[in-house]
């Protein structure tokens, strides 16, 4: 998907909630365990039920991989499912990979051919020579990990390197690779007092921030420093959404979430 179109259904549908389709066996309503392909059935239940007020679905890998070969029947239909049904919807592969230049090139061909995402998480700790190869694809964009929302992301993340932390050397040394402008990046909606700093190292990069709802970010805190003319957002929760209810009324607790939270993002758009 191109930039501007995803620009285009941020401003025509007052949204840039990203929901996190982390679906685990363990959680989802009971009904479901029956079914042939309940992870699928669930993720076609969330779509159905959120989509009018979301822009983009960030199924992260981890979920399917788990249950190994039938998890990724799940994703592929799940992806397939979106594609065919809801091609405006942005898709992110959240798989947070990364490795020796002709491996990132397959990985890239994994998510961005064979299982057709939008975008693909990426760890930025093996260099320019293994995010380049993501970079090459067409209206497929990169999501490199810069600042992240869990409590070890002070281990490394905000120590200084040279003559500034190692997140920030993350956004200004990337700015320089081929094909940068198909980069984004995440930011941890819990690090939301770091976003001023981040705006002037990358000040019109789409950022992807999770970790409003389950992990107590503030959506109004990652608006006020993090927002550009272009939105430059997508704003992510998955627990927060996917199990607002285990009941059988959990399609309609999912919709009411997602509806809340485009309200309240609808309020920070013009
Ligand atoms: O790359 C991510 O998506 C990610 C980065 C980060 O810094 N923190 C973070 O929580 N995530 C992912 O975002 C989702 C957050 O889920 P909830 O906390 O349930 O909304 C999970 O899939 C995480 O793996």
């Amino acid at each position: 998907m191109k930039l501007e179109d995803l620009v285009y259904q941020i401003r025509k549908k007052k949204s840039f909630l990203c929901v996190g389709l982390d679906t685990d066996l363990n959680k989802i309503p009971k009904q479901f365990l029956q079914l042939e392909d309940p992870i699928f059935e669930f993720n076609k239940a969330i779509i159905e039920a959120t989509q009018k007020f979301c822009v983009a679905y960030k199924p992260n890998i981890a979920f399917y991989e788990a249950y190994g070969l039938k998890g990724w029947l799940s994703l592929e239909k799940t992806i397939n499912y979106l594609n065919e049904n809801y091609p405006e919807q942005f898709t992110i592969a959240d798989a947070k990979r990364g490795d020796i230049g002709n491996t990132s090139t397959r990985y890239a061909k994994a998510f961005f051919e064979e299982l057709e995402f939008d975008s693909i998480t990426i760890a930025p700790y093996m260099g320019k020579d293994s995010v380049e190869p993501f970079l090459e694809f067409k209206d497929k964009h990169t999501i490199l990990l810069a600042l992240t929302s869990n409590a070890g992301s002070v281990d490394f993340q905000t120590k200084s390197f040279e003559h500034q932390e190692l997140y920030k050397e993350v956004l200004s040394v990337s700015k320089t690779y081929d094909n940068a402008e198909r980069l984004m990046y995440v930011v941890g909606a819990t690090k939301a007092e770091f976003l001023k700093q981040i705006r002037e190292i990358v000040p019109n990069s789409f950022l992807l921030v999770p970790g409003v709802g389950a992990q107590g970010g503030s959506l109004e805190e990652v608006c006020k420093y993090g927002m550009t003319d272009n939105v430059g957002l997508l704003v992510n929760s998955s627990r927060g959404i996917i199990y607002a209810s285990s009941g059988t009324d959990f399609a309609q607790a999912a919709a009411d979430k997602a509806k809340e939270l485009q309200e309240q993002m609808a309020t920070f758009l013009n």
